[in-house]
Formats: C-alpha cells, structure tokens, sequence
C-alpha cells in the first residue's frame, strides 16, 4: 500500500468527534451521513487492531454499506436524516415491525442494531476516560459490553466477543492508536467525544421509542 494510503487508513479519534459534531442539526435532527462517517472512523479502529477483531469490523461495515446504499439510491433524500428515514419508512410500510419479512434490511433495523452499538461504545469510552494506568482495557470492554449490546446477541456471538475482549491491547496503546498526543489530551478528547456520542444516542433513543421500534426483528 502507498504511503499517503496508509495514511488515509489510520484512525484518529478527532474524526470520531468531528463526525458526531457534525451529526446534528440545530433542530437536533441527526444528518445519517456524519453518523455513518462515525462509524467508518470507528471501523478503522475495529481494523487496527488486528485479525481477530475483523469478524466485527465485516458486520460493522456491512451494517454501513446498507444504510449507505439507501443514501446514495433514487429515495436518497428521504434519508438525509435519522428522522426522515423514520417518517419515510414508516409512512410507506417498508419496516418489517414485528416478523421479517419483505424488508429484512430496512434502514429502521439497521440503524438499530448500529444504536444498540453506540451505546456500548459510550460507555466503553467513558470507562476508558476515568481509568487509570492500571485499568485494564479487557475488562472496561467486557462491562460495557454486557451492560448494552450483549443483550441483544446470540449466546454464541456473546462467547466469541468476550474471548476477542481477552486480547484487546493494554491501555496504553490504546491511547496511542488514537493518535492525539499524551494521555492527557486523550483523556481530554474522550470528555469531548463521550458527550456527543451520548447527546446522538438519546436522540435516536427516544424517536425509536416514539415509533415502537426497539424492538425491529
Ligand atoms: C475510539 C476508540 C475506541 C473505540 C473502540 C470501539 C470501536 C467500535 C465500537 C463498536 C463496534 C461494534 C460494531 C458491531 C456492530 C454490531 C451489530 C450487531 O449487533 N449485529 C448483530 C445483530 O445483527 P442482525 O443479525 O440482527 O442483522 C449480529 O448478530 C452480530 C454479529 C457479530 C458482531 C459482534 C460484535 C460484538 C462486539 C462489539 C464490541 C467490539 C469492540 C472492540 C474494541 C474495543
């Protein structure tokens, strides 16, 4: 790979913050293509950390490549936002509510399972935020994990992430594939992020519960 490639590749979790700032509008709507350009900066992390942490980065990027397939098609400015995908969905019957069927993949559920993630990547990056030298970065993921999206996983899919936990980098270099400087400003960068990645989550939470769509099969 070319040199500025590379360099395109790696993670920098300015971008995540970036792209959650730019997620929402003043009317607190949340614009899909920032939320989708979180996840692509998010996915680069997935792949910096080796082959074992693949399988996720593939479901992360397959669930991507679905809500960028719905952006980029001919109804694309229905789902310029979070908000008019719902209303779009909805309003012409193309959510699969209750059993799957001729939508197995409509933006609604697919969004839900990447919420559902963002939710563990709060409370994971706050646990990284407030730890200390000697906090261990299996342990703050495998809390986190099984405080939000363990819940909605297959025992066996549960199994093979908390075994991958086991050989997740030590926290230091966590912090330095975030490529922002001393642990100071990481931890300075994570109270910038961790908010915006919450202030997106609750939205999304609460149009979800608005609708009745926790719970899309
Ligand atoms: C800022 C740097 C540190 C942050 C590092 C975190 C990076 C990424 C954060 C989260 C990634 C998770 C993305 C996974 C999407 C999961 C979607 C999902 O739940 N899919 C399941 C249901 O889908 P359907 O079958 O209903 O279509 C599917 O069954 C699951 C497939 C396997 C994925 C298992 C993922 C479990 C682990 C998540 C945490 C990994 C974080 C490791 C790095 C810290």
């Amino acid at each position: 790979m070319a040199g500025s490639e590379a360099a395109e590749e790696k993670f920098c979790l300015q971008e995540v913050v970036d792209a959650y700032r730019l997620c929402l509008s003043p009317e607190k709507e949340v614009y899909l293509e920032h939320y989708i350009a979180g996840w692509r900066a998010l996915v680069k992390f997935l792949n910096s950390l080796g082959s074992v942490f693949g399988f996720i980065a593939v479901e992360a990027l397959t669930k991507i490549q679905t809500l960028v397939t719905f952006l980029n098609g001919e109804n694309g400015s229905q789902y310029s936002t979070l908000q008019s995908m719902v209303k779009y969905e909805l309003d012409n019957e193309l959510v699969d509510l209750t059993t799957r069927g001729p939508h197995p993949e409509s933006g609604c559920r697919t969004l839900l399972r990447l919420h559902r993630a963002l939710r563990f990547l709060e409370l994971f990056l706050e646990r990284l935020r407030v730890s200390t030298e000697d906090s261990k970065t299996s342990v703050m993921c495998t809390e986190a994990y099984n405080e939000s999206l363990a819940q909605h996983h297959l025992y066996a899919v549960q199994k093979v992430a908390c075994l991958a936990f086991l050989v997740l980098p030590g926290r230091p270099t966590f912090f330095e594939v975030m490529n922002v400087g001393p642990p100071e400003q990481v931890v300075s960068m994570l109270g910038e992020a961790v908010p915006l990645i919450s202030e997106v989550y609750k939205i999304t939470e609460e149009l979800y519960a608005e609708h009745n769509l926790h719970d899309l099969p």
